[in-house]
């Protein structure tokens, strides 16, 4: 099993809060995959952002597209069922904010959703030997969560060659997913390091022209 085809999810943390929906669409419109939709607690991260009514309302307003659930969360496991209830396509999750990885990521699955797990840049990944064959995404967080528009730490790019070579050498057919700080002009250089699955917050929500910022990103990828 070799890398993906390339997904492209724009962060609508980087998005108009005011008209949530209509930025939501105009993203997909312009070409995006997915939605991702950033959960912050002012408690495992210092900032505080949607929650589960806000992800059915974007559902309500129509958007159809996966939605690519960040959870920032501290603890996980209460708040899984009721984004799971409210359209979450997939949830990930930071293993320091679950007592019991394992037991997370099939509470996850049996709601019905596919599961990720969220490393940042100083978590090792050590517990992936024992869970990414229950894994249907890796997220390598390169920057440390909480806030958009920061810059991308570049030793992401060692963890997602790690990361891939884990992944193409079980053969499994897991996601790997970048966050934080991605550009049109970094992009390449991460689908080289092995990402297939790009969310970019800053980089599409503050581009004048969504389209192109998205098609500037799918030709980088290559
Ligand atoms: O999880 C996140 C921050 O914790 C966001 O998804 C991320 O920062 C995306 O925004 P940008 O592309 O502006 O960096
Ligand atoms: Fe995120």
């Amino acid at each position: 099993m070799s890398k993906q085809s390339p997904i492209i999810a724009p962060s609508i943390l980087a998005a108009d809060f005011a008209r949530l929906g209509e930025d939501t669409a105009a993203a997909l419109a312009a070409g995006a995959d997915w939605v991702h939709f950033d959960v912050m607690d002012n408690h495992y991260v210092p900032n505080l952002t949607m929650g589960p009514m806000a992800l059915s309302a974007l559902r309500k307003y129509g958007i159809a597209a996966p939605i690519d659930v960040h959870l920032m969360v501290k603890p996980v496991d209460r708040i899984v069922p009721d984004f799971a209830k409210a359209g979450a396509t997939l949830v990930s999750f930071h293993p320091e904010a679950s007592e019991h990885v394992d037991r997370t990521i099939g509470l996850i699955k049996d709601s019905g959703c596919q599961a990720g797990l969220v490393f940042n840049p100083a978590t090792s990944l050590d517990c992936l030997d024992y869970v990414l064959d229950k894994l249907d995404l890796v997220l390598i967080m390169s920057v440390n969560p909480g806030f958009g528009g920061q810059k991308f730490i570049p030793m992401a790019l060692e963890k997602l060659r790690r990361v891939r070579r884990m992944i193409d050498e079980r053969g499994l057919p897991v996601r790997l997913e970048v966050d934080g700080g991605v550009t049109a002009e970094n992009i390449g250089a991460i689908a080289a390091a092995g990402a297939d699955t790009f969310v970019a917050g800053s980089a599409i929500f503050h581009a004048k022209d969504y389209r192109a910022e998205i098609a500037a990103m799918r030709a980088a990828i290559g």
